[in-house]
């Protein structure tokens, strides 16, 4: 008699994005993601504070507007991008496979993905952040919270963390795809490779023992020392890409986007960097957003829009950006590839 099969979990899991575009949605969208200690990593009462007195009341209204911007048919771009992704993934793991989605914050909550796959009564659970790079805010706190619902699961599954997967073969193939017809039109001068920011303190407090020095020799070192330094992993990301496209070191930069708050961050920070562009001579300039997967208001809105309207006022003539993995087929494949090598022989054995 055969047994049926156990069947494999795959928990793809994003950031998170507001219920809608309304101001009360983006609201309380804000104030769970801002709430999490790794991502405003200061003491509760403060964070409390900061995140409900000032930044919750005051953004919403302002980022609100910004997501009927960046709303489609579909919704958000990181939301529907997700879906296709989780089906398309599951079409080609077949049924020996049970793919969920979960936002880490708002819906479809990790809690209910993890139902979902526990309903299903996967043996193991394979979880992959859809961060190429790893940072505390990001993909530990996916981490933080997966560990902190199966804990009270009678049966606690095997469970794996992909960490990164910004050195995945189709991973830079699929950026290349989406570049490659932008650079057969275009003859551009630049190349920008703009990354989500972080504050410093962060990656001092993941850096054990301080190796990370913050500056372009330590986190031009990509080794095992310093794999999981953020800002290191930024600049092997851009080598990666830049040697895929046949970029010379020369013709590109990276920077970072999207700081928050009065603290330093990582540098060069992006906004400030692209207006010296044009009088370096860098007239016509293609940016690439690879720390997000997906197209999201960091992407769409913030480079695509906002920083080609300060280039183009500091005298740039073109700015172009690369559309995100979104759901491109060679994308879905990097995942599969990732789940194909990350799988153990327990379960089916
Ligand atoms: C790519 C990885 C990301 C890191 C690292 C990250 C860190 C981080 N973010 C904030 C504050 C905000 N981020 C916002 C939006 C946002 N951030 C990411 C990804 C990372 N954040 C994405 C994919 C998005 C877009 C989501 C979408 O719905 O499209 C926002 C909200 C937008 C706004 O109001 O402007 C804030 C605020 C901090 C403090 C932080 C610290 C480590
Ligand atoms: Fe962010
Ligand atoms: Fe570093």
């Amino acid at each position: 008699m055969n047994t049926p099969k156990v069947k494999k979990g795959i928990l793809l899991v994003n950031l998170g994005t507001p219920d809608s575009p309304a101001t009360p949605d983006v609201r309380k969208y804000l104030r769970e993601f801002l709430m999490d200690k790794r991502v405003i990593d200061i003491p509760f009462i403060s964070r409390w504070m900061l995140v409900n007195l000032i930044i919750a009341p005051f953004r919403a209204p302002k980022s609100a507007k910004t997501y009927q911007e960046l709303w489609e048919d579909r919704g958000s771009p990181l939301m529907f991008y997700g879906t296709d992704v989780q089906a398309a993934l599951q079409q080609s793991l077949g049924e020996d496979y049970v793919v969920a989605l979960g936002m880490r914050y708002q819906n479809p909550s990790i809690q209910v993905a993890l139902e979902e796959l526990r309903k299903n009564d996967v043996g193991e659970i394979l979880v992959i952040p859809l961060f190429p790079q790893y940072a505390s805010a990001t993909t530990g706190s996916v981490a933080d919270k997966v560990m902190e619902i199966v804990k009270d699961w009678q049966v606690i599954p095997t469970i794996k963390f992909v960490e990164q997967f910004l050195e995945e073969e189709l991973f830079i193939a699929t950026i290349k795809e989406r570049a490659l017809p932008l650079m057969e039109q275009t003859d551009y001068d630049h190349f920008l490779f703009s990354y989500h920011g972080v504050p410093e303190r962060q990656i001092h407090k993941a850096s054990n023992g301080g190796y990370c020095k913050l500056n372009d020799k330590c986190c031009a070192t990509y080794n095992k020392k310093n794999k999981y330094c953020y800002r290191a992993q930024c600049y092997q990301t851009s080598r990666l890409i830049a040697a895929a496209l046949g970029i010379p070191e020369e013709k590109y930069t990276v920077a970072f986007q999207s700081r928050l708050g009065k603290d330093p961050w990582i540098q060069p920070y992006a906004d400030e960097l692209l207006k010296q562009l044009p009088a370096m001579g860098h007239k016509k300039v293609l940016a690439f957003s690879p720390s997000f997967i997906a197209d999201c208001l960091e992407t769409t809105i913030e480079v695509g829009d906002e920083f080609k309207e300060e280039f183009m006022e500091a005298g740039g003539e073109q700015w172009d950006l690369v559309e995100s993995l979104n759901n491109h087929p060679l994308w879905v494949e990097c995942l599969k590839q990732i789940v194909l090598k990350n799988q153990s022989d327990l379960v089916n054995a």
